[in-house]
């Protein structure tokens, strides 16, 4: 307060404690007798230095303070009655006015000793004797200065009526002049406090209305928020920052200078601790320059500012009670003063930026929560949460589609109870899972929706817990996996079916199998296994086609499964193998009979697309444990009854025998032996010479393959020859008894016996092999021999075979020029007038004609037949195995060309036949015409 100003005294001076008096002078004058005592107030002479030592005082301190003068021994001292927050300033008025006007003239609250608060003017001048002494007056002005307080407390009506009374009143007290000035200042200020309200109530008020606008932009908001405050704060610079996992996310500077934004710089809240535990503590913290070093440091890099200038700073408290972001105001002014108000207001505005942070995050969270639960009600799966009793309290639609009861007819039921699953076992474990070992449940379970229909679904139920751990509901999920478990089951069933019958394929019938034996050693019974093979199937494929051939197998299928019991298996394990798994067979006559059903079934007519098919089956039979004891050994014991069987004439059964093992290991065994047996050099010819009956001299030779195994001797060719064929080898043997009797047929030339020729064997497969008749060609060209020389024996039924291919063949043959016989005739079924297109030059009559001649009269007319029908045919005829001079007899009266067999030689080797050809040729002469 300038001048004469008046100090308040809002409290009571600690310095004097209640009792306390002043003391008198020494060299105070008598007040009593001066009269002084009777003027109002408290005359002195005091020190002009604290603390206002007096030396004379007159009564009128007793009045005005309630302290008696005492005697000069006391030390009392004017000052201690003025409170000492203010004595200094006080003081410093005082000499000012003293050095200015030599005088001053200042009010001033005192404290009396009963507590009260007085108002004194306190006039006083240098005492003209002493310039350390001051002669002054203290006036009680309490009453007025109470009425002015009065006046204060009137309004802002009362302004303009005191200055309309101030001007026209024209008061003449200048005291009561300058209260009223007084009093007009401090409504000005008021009026400037009043409008900066309305300033900030209009800016809050436009926020507030920002806020609720329908284009409610946060960012926007945060600028006009930066905007605003600026200009109401008339601050130099406003920032917002928001932090967010220690990471600033969002800030915004305003410079009011350049009326710009700016991204200020970061400010990481772990690299400002004790910011923010300024923060944490304060609605408001202003940052004076000294204040708060350890604040102004941590700021010092990214607000240097904060050093020189003043801050404000509001923190922003998010949801969770951490400061979640801060406002800062800046001011390049370092004497702004911060008004209450202007507190109030950026605290104001920092609480509404909270509410829209919160709402920010609600928002967010909404959004999530709407997201989260548009995706699980239109997912595909089925989800449901349970509450701790296990009652529905939501599920989604396509747990609806899957159960078929809406959510309305689940909610507040029992999960278990409204899924009626059908492994009722599963309820207890469920129950047991979630209730008492509250941990997850899944797996597949079998239900019944609300119309009845059963389906697989495979259901998790998951446990969820709250903040505090505990138990608070269940989430499922819940699929449909019907669809699945069919399509399982189909290829489950494609896996183990054949798909062509819907019987059993190989894989399952051998599990089967398995567990028939093993059920076989527990119990002590036995198993048949029957292996069936349709004779001749193939025929009927290319015959008639493959689609009749799936019908007629889809037909025996039937039909061999109308001949055993359910309990019974019956697979399809190759293109026509079936085989059949009979149970508890007491004795091998049960599974015969079996057996021998379905032989006949099979044997009937069957009837495809207009065709009536007539076929038979080979049937082999084997017991378990018997025959063998694993899968192994008897599928492979009634594979080979079954070619038993068949090589005994199709149409029949075969009980599996040790013998068959043994032909089989033998068969094996020639087949290793046979892969060396050529490079051994194993492997030669012999020849078997022919004789010309018509002149009885030696017109040819059979080429026969001979093995000679180093360890079994001599082996058959009816029994390695198969087994070439089968392997393949017949092809490269083939090919080198070609060039051997090529080579055979030279060497006879050089020897005389050009004239000779050779008959070599071709096996059925030699004979398709379409690299035959090249190889025929090299050999003679390579022999240079005459082809005529050089004969192929074909059996009859290598012919029956795809006539038209074998036509063909045989006219390539036929044009290389060697010469072509039909081997085996008679035992073929041959038709004559395929006979009549074959380009053949001989007929062999079967061995089996000849060799009873002259005792079978059939044979010997089927004999002649053969021959009569060849010469009409023009062909010559070789009759073989022709053993005695009857044979011959017969055959020559019949007038076959040729003979061939042990009567005249058995077969021999090159060598021996070449020393013996003379003698051979002289003994057939004889056996011919010496009779
Ligand atoms: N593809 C080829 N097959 C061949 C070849 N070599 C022989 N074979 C065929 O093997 C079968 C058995 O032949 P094999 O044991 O050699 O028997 C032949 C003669 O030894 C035998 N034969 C001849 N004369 C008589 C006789 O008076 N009595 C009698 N019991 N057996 C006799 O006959 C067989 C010749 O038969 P065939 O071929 O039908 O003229 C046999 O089927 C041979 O064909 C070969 O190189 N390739």
């Amino acid at each position: 307060m300038p001048g004469h100003g008046r100090m308040p005294c809002p409290v009571p001076p600690k310095e004097i404690s209640p009792g306390m008096t002043l003391s008198r002078d020494r060299a105070t004058p008598s007040f009593s007798d001066s009269g002084l005592n009777l003027l109002p107030g408290v005359i002195y002479r005091r020190n002009i230095t604290p603390p206002w030592q007096p030396e004379w005082l007159n009564d009128g301190l007793q009045a005005l303070c309630g302290y008696r003068p005492r005697g000069a021994d006391d030390s009392a001292q004017l000052l201690s009655v003025i409170p000492l927050s203010r004595q200094q300033e006080l003081q410093q008025q005082i000499e000012r006015q003293l050095r200015e006007q030599n005088r001053f003239s200042i009010e001033y609250s005192i404290r009396h000793k009963d507590g009260s608060i007085r108002w004194i003017q306190d006039r006083g001048q240098r005492a003209p004797d002493n310039a350390q002494m001051i002669e002054g007056l203290w006036l009680d002005i309490s009453d007025r200065v109470n009425r002015e307080e009065q006046l204060r407390t009137q309004h802002s009506q009362l302004q303009g009526e005191l200055k309309l009374s101030a001007s026209k009143l024209q008061l003449a007290n200048q005291e009561l002049k300058r209260a009223l000035l007084t009093q007009i200042e401090l409504q000005e200020a008021r009026s400037t406090e009043l409008q900066r309200i309305q300033g900030q109530q209009q800016t809050l008020s436009r926020l507030v209305d920002m806020a609720s606008s329908k284009r409610y932009d946060f960012h926007q908001l945060l600028k006009e928020i930066c905007h605003l405050c600026c200009r109401i704060l008339r601050t130099d610079r406003l920032g917002i920052w928001m932090f967010e996992d220690n990471a600033a996310v969002s800030d915004l500077l305003y410079d009011t200078a350049t009326d710009a934004f700016s991204p200020p710089a970061t400010i990481r809240p772990d690299s400002h601790p004790q910011l923010l535990e300024f923060l944490r503590q304060q609605r408001i913290l202003i940052l004076h320059q000294g204040d708060h070093p350890e604040v102004v440091n941590e700021l010092q890099e990214t607000l240097p500012s904060a050093a020189d200038n003043r801050l404000i700073f509001a923190p922003l408290t998010g949801s969770n009670q951490t400061i979640c972001g801060v406002l800062i105001a800046d001011c390049d002014n370092r004497r702004r003063t911060w008004h209450s108000d202007e507190r109030f207001f950026l605290a104001s505005v920092a609480d509404f930026l909270e509410l829209q942070i919160m709402n920010q995050q609600k928002q967010g969270l909404l959004d999530e929560l709407r997201a989260f639960r548009n995706a699980v009600e239109q997912s595909n799966s089925g989800v449901m949460m349970l509450n701790r009793n296990g009652e529905f309290v939501y599920v989604n639609h396509a747990f609806s589609n899957i159960t078929g009861f809406q959510a309305d007819e689940l909610i507040g039921q029992p999960l278990l109870e409204r899924l009626q699953l059908v492994q009722q076992s599963l309820d207890s474990q469920i129950r047991e899972s979630l209730f008492e070992q509250q941990a997850l449940w899944q797996g597949e379970v079998r239900a019944r929706s609300k119309q009845g229909n059963l389906y697989w679904a495979h259901m998790t139920l998951t446990p969820v817990l709250d903040e505090r751990k505990q138990l608070c509901q269940f989430m499922g999920v819940y699929l449909d996996t019907t669809g699945q478990k069919d399509a399982q089951a189909h290829i489950e069933k494609l896996a183990f079916s054949d798909p062509l019958t819907g019987l059993e394929n190989r894989q399952l019938f051998q599990e089967k199998l398995q567990q028939a034996l093993l059920n076989c050693e527990r119990s002590g019974s036995q198993i048949a296994l029957l292996f069936l093979d349709i004779d001749n199937f193939k025929r009927i494929n290319d015959s008639l086609g493959h689609r009749t051939g799936d019908q007629l197998l889809i037909q025996v299928a039937t039909r061999i499964k109308a001949c055993v019991r359910t309990s019974d298996g019956v697979a399809r394990i190759g293109g026509d193998e079936f085989t059949i798994l009979l149970h508890e067979v007491e004795k091998p006559s049960d599974a015969g009979a079996v057996a021998k059903n379905i032989l006949t079934i099979i044997s009937k007519p069957f009837y495809i697309d207009d065709h009536q098919i007539m076929v038979s089956a080979s049937l082999g039979i084997t017991l378990a444990p018997g025959d063998g004891s694993d899968i192994n050994s008897i599928m492979r014991h009634a594979d080979l009854a079954m070619y038993k069987a068949k090589a005994q004439g199709k149409n029949t059964l075969q009980f599996f025998t040790e013998t068959m093992n043994e032909e089989a290991q033998l068969r094996l065994f020639l087949e290793n032996e046979l892969r060396n047996a050529m490079a051994n050099e194993e492997l030669y010819l012999n020849l078997q010479p022919k004789v010309d009956l018509a002149d009885g001299t030696i017109c040819g030779m059979e080429a026969l393959l001979r093995w000679n195994h180093p360890e079994r001797g001599m082996i058959p060719p009816d029994h390695f020859i198969p087994i070439a064929e089968d392997t393949g080898q017949i092809i490269e043997i083939g090919n080198w008894i070609i060039r051997t009797c090529c080579d055979y047929i030279v060497r006879l030339t050089e020897e005389g016996y050009g004239h000779l020729n050779i008959a070599v064997n071709l096996s059925a497969r030699q004979f398709r092999e379409p690299s035959l008749i090249e190889t025929i060609k090299m050999a003679i060209c390579e022999s240079g021999i005459d082809p005529t020389q050089l004969e192929f024996e074909i059996t009859e039924s290598m012919l029956m075979d795809k006539v038209d291919q074998a036509i063909e063949q045989m006219n390539q043959l036929k044009r290389i020029g060697v010469t072509l016989s039909i081997d085996d005739f008679g035992t073929g079924y041959s038709s004559l007038a395929y006979l009549r297109q074959f380009p053949i030059d001989l007929i062999k009559v079967d061995r089996s004609f000849v060799q009873d001649i002259p005792y079978n009269s059939g044979d010997m007319e089927i004999t002649a037949a053969v021959i009569a029908m060849a010469h009409r045919l023009n062909l010559r005829v070789v009759a073989e195995g022709v053993e005695t001079a009857e044979q011959q007899d017969f055959l020559r009266q019949q007038l076959c060309s040729y003979a061939q067999g042990y009567f005249y030689s058995k077969p021999l080797t090159f060598e021996l036949l070449v020393q013996q050809l003379p003698a051979l040729n002289r003994q057939a002469n004889n056996k011919l015409f010496s009779q």
